[in-house]
């Protein structure tokens, strides 16, 4: 057996529920593939209303004890599971390249970032103070104090199978919240060995809780009506996340919403080409293009267009495209054939309104969901894939006359997540990036996703942050405590 085979089969397959494992029964279970390959991983628990009810039960019976736990004892448990995360930070990479079909080098990246959080949160729960002042009259004592929130549904993707759980687990673990984390049903097997690590070392029962389930609308319609979940933390699209959050307002929950982007990738006439064309492959084309925040326009300035566009089409075409785990590999394939399907249909609304291929364009024939990057220049402004994130390595060029014209380009979307600028001057780029209606903003730099920084969007790109003292702030309610003198 080759050994992501020997890791996929330690990996727990049921869900986890009050402390323990459940068993993997035939016919309430579904079926985790390579997208690499299309050949089957392994079987995972399909769970139910009894098992979703359950969890609520052991999240909501924990949360009595959890929530007076010191913050020693929680920092130090955080701190032990990022030791054991790092120990075994290759068998978790084989994991995301084997469910998510992500090249290794891009997993193992990925397992380090998601660790940064588990470390972060243990440091920073250290660090967490209320408040205490007299008031103005001097009357009375003003105290506030951070609580945890409550019992925390949390929802992740499939692109990002194990940062995205501790993006957030962490955070909420640290406030002193309870979990219930629904992973998303092409990858599950990554929080499955996440939460294994939370079970040894010795997390209380109820306190972490797994629920693989192919029925992801009936499960959060379900938990988001038990008004002992009190928080709902989702990381997804904007349509799901819209519905979730008519769901949150009938119990009034706290929520935290991670949601689509549409990223204008923007190369000034002064800006380093070589330096922008490097940023450019990399923020376009990370985990093959589906990233919320991925390079979805890039919108150059026509006194460099030509000379950016040749540079960045040559260095598309000399992408490595291949199966996860083969080396050298940059481009690994769509999470499914349903993506590729419209990956494609992306590129053929977009010559047909007028785009030029420059390269690529094609689905590439084989097993697995491979597809050609690709470079369109021309397609409209305002046209399908200006509009639409594209979530794919579908790289669409279009260019400006001035930086004002930039500005108004950029959020000329509904979205609103992050934003990317290349050029030289500081006074200038400061000047863009005021204007750029985003929760956060790139200068000459292609990634900038840290587990101290607050990540999170504006306008449709979401509510809420993850990372940052900010990311602890979303799982946790103030306090206040008038004391007459
Ligand atoms: N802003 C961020 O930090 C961030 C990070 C990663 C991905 N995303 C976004 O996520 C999308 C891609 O991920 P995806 O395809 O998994 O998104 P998705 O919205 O289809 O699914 C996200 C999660 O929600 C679950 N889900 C799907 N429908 C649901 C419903 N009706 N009710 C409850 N849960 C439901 C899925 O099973 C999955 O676990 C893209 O739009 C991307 O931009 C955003
Ligand atoms: O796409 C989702 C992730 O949030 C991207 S990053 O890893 O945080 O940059």
């Amino acid at each position: 057996m080759t050994s992501y085979e020997q890791v996929i089969e330690s990996v727990p397959k049921g869900a986890y529920v009050d402390g323990a494992w459940t068993p993997v029964n035939g016919d309430a279970s579904f079926e985790v593939s390579d997208p690499g390959n299309g050949t089957a991983l392994c079987r995972v628990a399909d769970t139910g209303e009894r098992e979703w009810d359950a969890a609520v039960d052991a999240a909501s019976a924990a949360f009595s004890e959890w929530k007076l736990t010191n913050t020693e004892l929680r920092a130090d448990l955080l701190r032990r599971v990022y030791d054991a995360v790092m120990d075994q930070a290759e068998d978790i990479a084989q994991i995301i390249s084997a469910e998510a079909g992500k090249p290794l080098t891009e997993a193992r990246a990925e397992v380090r970032y998601g660790a940064s959080f588990i470390r972060w949160y243990s440091e920073l729960v250290l660090a967490d103070r209320g408040d205490f002042a007299a008031s103005p009259s001097g009357e009375y004592w003003m105290v506030t104090k951070k609580e945890p929130v409550g019992v925390a549904l949390l929802i992740t993707p499939w692109n990002f199978p194990f940062s995205m759980v501790t993006r957030k687990l962490a955070a909420a673990f640290a406030a002193g919240c309870t979990s219930i984390i629904k992973p998303a049903g092409f990858t599950p097997l990554s929080s499955s060995w996440l939460v294994k690590i939370f079970h040894e070392v010795g997390v209380p029962a109820g306190v972490v809780n797994l629920l693989p389930t192919t029925k992801s609308a009936a499960m959060s319609s379900r938990l988001l009506k038990d008004s002992r979940v009190r928080k709902v933390s989702f990381t997804g699209s904007t349509p799901v996340g819209a519905s979730l959050l008519k769901g949150a307002a009938d119990n009034i929950l706290a929520s935290s919403m991670e949601l689509g982007g549409n990223a204008p990738f923007m190369v000034l006439s002064d800006a380093d080409l070589d330096q922008a064309v490097a940023g450019a492959l990399v923020a376009k084309f990370r985990n093959a293009g589906q990233a919320c925040v991925g390079a979805n326009r890039i919108i150059v300035h026509t006194a460099v267009f030509d000379e950016f566009v040749e540079k960045f089409v040559a260095a598309v075409q000399q992408l490595k495209v291949g199966h996860a785990l083969e080396d050298g590999v940059e481009i690994g394939p769509m999470i499914s054939e349903k993506q590729r399907v419209e990956t494609h249909r992306f590129v053929e609304r977009g010559v047909e309104e007028g785009g030029r291929l420059l390269t690529g364009g094609e689905p590439i024939e084989g097993a697995g969901y491979f597809y050609q990057p690709t470079v369109i220049v021309d397609a409209p402004v305002g046209g399908h894939l200006w509009s639409n994130e594209l979530f794919g390595p579908i790289a669409a060029v279009y260019r400006t006359n001035s930086d004002d014209e930039m500005i108004e380009l950029a959020n000329r979307t509904e979205y609103g997540l992050v934003a990317y600028l290349y050029g030289q001057d500081g006074k200038r780029t400061m000047r863009i990036a005021d204007g750029i209606e985003s929760g956060m903003v790139a200068i000459n730099r292609p990634i900038i996703s840290e587990a101290r920084a607050p990540f999170g969007g504006v306008k449709a790109s979401g509510l809420g942050r993850e990372g940052g003292v900010d990311g602890l702030n979303d799982y946790q309610v103030t306090k206040y405590i008038a004391i007459q003198r």
